[in-house]
């Protein structure tokens, strides 16, 4: 039976529109911020935990966005499944990585280039993203 890994991530997204992704240690495709859920933590607590552990910003719950839920194969762990709940935070300040985070970039996701991204990103976060960036304002307006 395929392993199911159950995350939770984030896009964080510049006030130019380019989007954060991050290459953890020893490993080679760039993804979403964020990692595991622990026991009973929700996804928001997890992601939120994440967030400050691997790139040191504290995040006002009320910050994070829902984007969905999504699954793909997982990017580092061969033959896994990766369940993800993906959030979506606007974040203006620098950003420097810790932990176990060997290089972070900032990517547009409508031309990502030749960067090596995790399918889960690839297929799944960057379209999500774009079109929900794309979508007219609720007034219509
Ligand atoms: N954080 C994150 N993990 C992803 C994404 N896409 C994807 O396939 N994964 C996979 O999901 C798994 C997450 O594991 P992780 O090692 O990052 O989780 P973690 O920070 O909790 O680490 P830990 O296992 O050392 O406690 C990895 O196999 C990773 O490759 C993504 O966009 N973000």
């Amino acid at each position: 039976m395929t392993r199911l890994i159950r995350i939770a991530a984030s896009v964080i997204a510049r006030p130019d529109g380019y989007v954060l992704v991050v290459r953890k240690r020893g490993t080679t495709a760039f993804m979403q911020p964020g990692g595991k859920i622990d026991g009973a933590e929700t996804a928001l607590a997890a992601v939120r935990r994440e967030l400050y552990e691997e790139l040191q910003i504290e995040v006002a719950e009320g910050a994070l966005d829902y984007l969905g839920h999504f699954s793909a194969l997982a990017a580092n762990e061969p033959g896994a499944t990766v369940d993800a709940e993906i959030f979506t935070l606007q974040w203006g300040e620098p950003v420097s990585s810790a932990a176990e985070i060997e290089e972070i970039r900032w990517v547009d996701p409508a031309i990502p280039g030749d960067i090596e991204l995790a399918a889960l990103t690839r297929d799944h976060i960057f379209p999500a993203w774009m079109a929900r960036r794309n979508l007219p304002p609720a007034d219509g307006g």
